[in-house]
């Protein structure tokens, strides 16, 4: 197992719970996310987020995200732990948000021109277009990019304009296997463009994800001393799982280590319930 310590937080929820017209959708959600060292190596972290359909990820997200402001509660981000802002974070959705009327170059150069100067942001684009290998599609429009290809840019677009964290919906939906492969590249290099990258990958594809992760947050239910279940899903301690502690952390092959199926199959039973 690589040796690794821990260092400040770089994304912390804080007593989040979020109700609308009465409903209550997510419950005192708490949860971290710490600056991990290993030596010899740079690397970030990934968080797989798990619930059942409806439970509320997406409204976790949207408030990670900054995009809107939890009933009480709050998230803290980057390594000055401050009050997240619209746009400090890369949420990249299901609907990938690139302009159909631009190229995919002018895309790129839209988003990184909200953090660069014109000169960098021209810089920067062409280094993440050689980087994502998308170089020889700069030209292209959206509509004539492959879904792989699309997923790679409006990754590389959200990477361009936000900070360190980037919050990915579904990645591998509607991907053929070969994409599947090229996006958990691309995720595993973002990781590794800088220690405090975190990528958070909201997925129903358990196993692909978890192969990914170092860090598991599964959204549930609990339930009162009755048995009854509390109105509001929320992260227990429980369900927060370190997978560098348990050996399971990114590395090569871990998919085909029986711990990991085992371990895949434990987290199936808990969505299940
Ligand atoms: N703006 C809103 N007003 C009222 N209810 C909302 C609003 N946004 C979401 N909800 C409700 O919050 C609950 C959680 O929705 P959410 O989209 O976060 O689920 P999810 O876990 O992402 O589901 P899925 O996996 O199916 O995408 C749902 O019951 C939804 O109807």
């Amino acid at each position: 197992m690589t040796p690794y310590f821990y260092k400040a937080p770089v994304l912390t929820l804080e007593g989040i719970s979020m109700t609308f017209n009465g409903e209550v959708i997510l419950r005192d959600i708490n949860a971290q996310v710490l600056d991990v060292c290993r030596p010899d190596m740079q690397q970030g972290q990934v968080v797989g987020f798990y619930g059942r359909s409806g439970m509320g990820k997406s409204v976790l997200c949207r408030i990670l995200a900054g995009l809107v402001s939890p009933t009480t509660g709050r998230v803290l981000v980057g390594e000055q732990q401050e009050p997240v802002t619209p746009g400090a974070v890369g949420f990249v959705q299901q609907r990938y948000p690139l302009f159909n009327h631009r190229t995919l170059h002018d895309n790129l150069l839209v988003a990184a021109s909200r953090k660069y100067a014109p000169e960098e942001a021209t810089q920067q684009v062409d280094a993440y277009l050689e980087r994502f290998q998308l170089s020889k599609h700069r030209k292209k429009y959206p509509a004539h990019l492959s879904g792989g290809q699309r997923q790679r840019a409006a990754i590389a677009q959200q990477l361009l304009c936000s900070d360190h964290l980037i919050l990915l919906d579904e990645p591998f939906s509607g991907l053929d296997v070969a994409m599947i492969d090229e996006v958990k590249k691309i995720i595993l290099e973002v990781t590794t463009m800088d220690e405090l990258n975190t990528v958070v990958i909201v997925s129903h594809d358990i196993a692909t994800t978890t192969a990914l992760c170092d860090r598991l947050w599964l959204l549930g239910y609990e339930r009162d001393a009755n048995g009854q279940l509390i109105p509001g899903a929320t992260i227990t301690q429980q369900h927060q799982y370190n997978l560098a502690e348990m050996g399971l952390a990114w590395h090569e092959n871990v998919e085909a280590e029986p711990e990991f199926a085992r371990f895949v199959e434990h987290i199936k039973d808990e969505i299940r319930q």
